[in-house]
């Protein structure tokens, strides 16, 4: 029974992302009374979830993530069915390395052992297929046949509309500002004090702010990502707005980090070609302008256009901004609270968690009713952290 003036759910999510609208939504087709609670009206562009492009692949040195993806391309067909919108379009996954790169060798191997469609391109097939893109002697490519991209924002929207046809309840521009565990766990925003049997807290970057009050102080870093769009030097000539489909580059131009881009579409005549790391920071100053960042991201990004693909110009035509939360070893945590079980934590999705978010949100709707999970959770628990719980305990 919940108090009088309050309303009483079966689970709360709280944060409307991918992760979190996921989770709402197989939460509503277990039959659960679930509300949804996010702090800025929606949709917005402050988190991690917006914009219209995300790869899909199952190109992924951890056979873990592979054998989620194969769920996770089920569930993406099927929300295609149930909203009737295309989300997924198949470009292929070109993955790019130095010869020898310990991870690219993990993916090729992978993908065999996990029986995915993939291929290895020669230099002169690389040249036919994707003129515009110049590997040197001593790179190697390949591709994973069936990655390519999701269609980002149409995706929240349609995870969305079909939780709340289920029945389920979203409320934006609502900020969780209070949460009370117990048996019965009370969450309190800026308007209003709901219960719930159990709560699940998917609040990306804002998740170290949710869960300290909680006694949690887990090891996530926020990250500014600089999300730029790349324009053809002489437009048409190059062949590489038709040609290019994803890829993904480890280790390329002498880089440790990884340097990933998409196809032409949130821009016409546009490239988004991005570096897979940026500089920490506070979601709530992301868009205040950086004065000398410790990763020179763009910098790194016109060498590596220079170098690679020629035909483009090497200076941004537009910079945009998203934030990454990354856990040190770059594995998601999916867990209950150490201490209150029926609080659930979605978090530290480190750059890659759109493509899975399908199983995420099943997982967590399994924590949090308390099923039996489908996927061992080892990675992903939080006791893989040293000294999670604050003293303050
Ligand atoms: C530039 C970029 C490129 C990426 N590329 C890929 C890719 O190609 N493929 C891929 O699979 N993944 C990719 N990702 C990663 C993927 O987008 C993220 O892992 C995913 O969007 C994380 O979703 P989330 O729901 O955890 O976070 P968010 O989308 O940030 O959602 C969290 C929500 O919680 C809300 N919230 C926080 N605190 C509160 C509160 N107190 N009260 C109420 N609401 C609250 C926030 O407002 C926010 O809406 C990329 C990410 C970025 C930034
Ligand atoms: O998750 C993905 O596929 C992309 C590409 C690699 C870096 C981050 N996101």
């Amino acid at each position: 029974m919940a108090l009088p003036g309050r309303t009483k759910y079966d689970c709360i999510v709280i944060g409307a992302g991918i992760q979190g609208s996921f989770t709402a939504y197989h939460l509503a087709k277990h039959r659960k009374k679930t509300l949804l609670l996010e702090q800025f009206p929606l949709p917005h562009s402050r988190g991690s979830s917006h914009g219209q492009t995300r790869i899909i692949r199952r190109a992924y040195a951890e056979h873990f993530y592979t054998d989620m993806m194969e769920e996770c391309y089920q569930l993406w067909a099927e929300l295609e069915k149930e909203s009737g919108t295309q989300l997924y379009r198949k470009t292929g996954l070109l993955v790019l390395a130095k010869s020898g790169n310990e991870e690219y060798e993990t993916v090729c191997k992978n993908m065999t052992e996990k029986q995915i469609p993939w291929e290895n391109l020669s230099p002169a097939e690389m040249k036919v297929k994707y003129p515009g893109l110049f590997l040197s002697p001593g790179e190697v490519a390949c591709c994973d046949i069936n990655g390519g991209v999701l269609y980002a924002d149409k995706a929240l929207r349609a995870v969305q509309m079909l939780f709340k046809q289920m029945g389920g309840v979203i409320r934006d521009g609502e900020k969780v500002m209070h949460i009370k565990p117990g048996p019965v766990v009370t969450v309190t925003t800026n308007s209003s004090i709901y219960e719930a049997d159990g709560i699940v807290i998917t609040a990306g970057p804002w998740a170290q702010k949710v869960l300290r009050p909680l006694g949690l102080q887990l090891p996530l870093k926020t990250l500014r990502i600089n999300v730029c769009y790349w324009r053809e030097k002489i437009p048409g000539k190059s062949g590489i707005l038709q040609s290019l489909p994803c890829f993904l580059g480890f280790n390329l131009n002498g880089e440790e980090h990884e340097v990933y881009g998409l196809p032409s579409q949130e821009y016409p005549g546009l490239i988004k070609i991005c570096f897979h790391g940026g500089n920490e920071a506070d979601p709530e100053e992301r868009d205040l302008k950086v004065q000398n960042p410790e990763i020179p991201d763009i910098a790194k990004l016109s060498s590596f256009i220079s170098r690679y693909i020629p035909g483009l110009h090497p200076r941004p035509a537009v910079v945009e901004q998203c934030m990454y939360t990354n856990t040190p070893d770059e594995n998601f945590i999916l867990d209950h609270h150490p201490l209150h079980k029926n609080i659930v934590i979605g978090a530290g999705f480190s750059g890659h968690g759109f493509k899975l978010s399908p199983v995420v949100g099943k997982i967590l709707s399994e924590l949090c009713i308390g099923e039996k999970e489908s996927y061992d959770l080892k990675p992903f628990r939080i006791s893989r952290f040293k000294t999670p719980l604050k003293a303050a305990l």
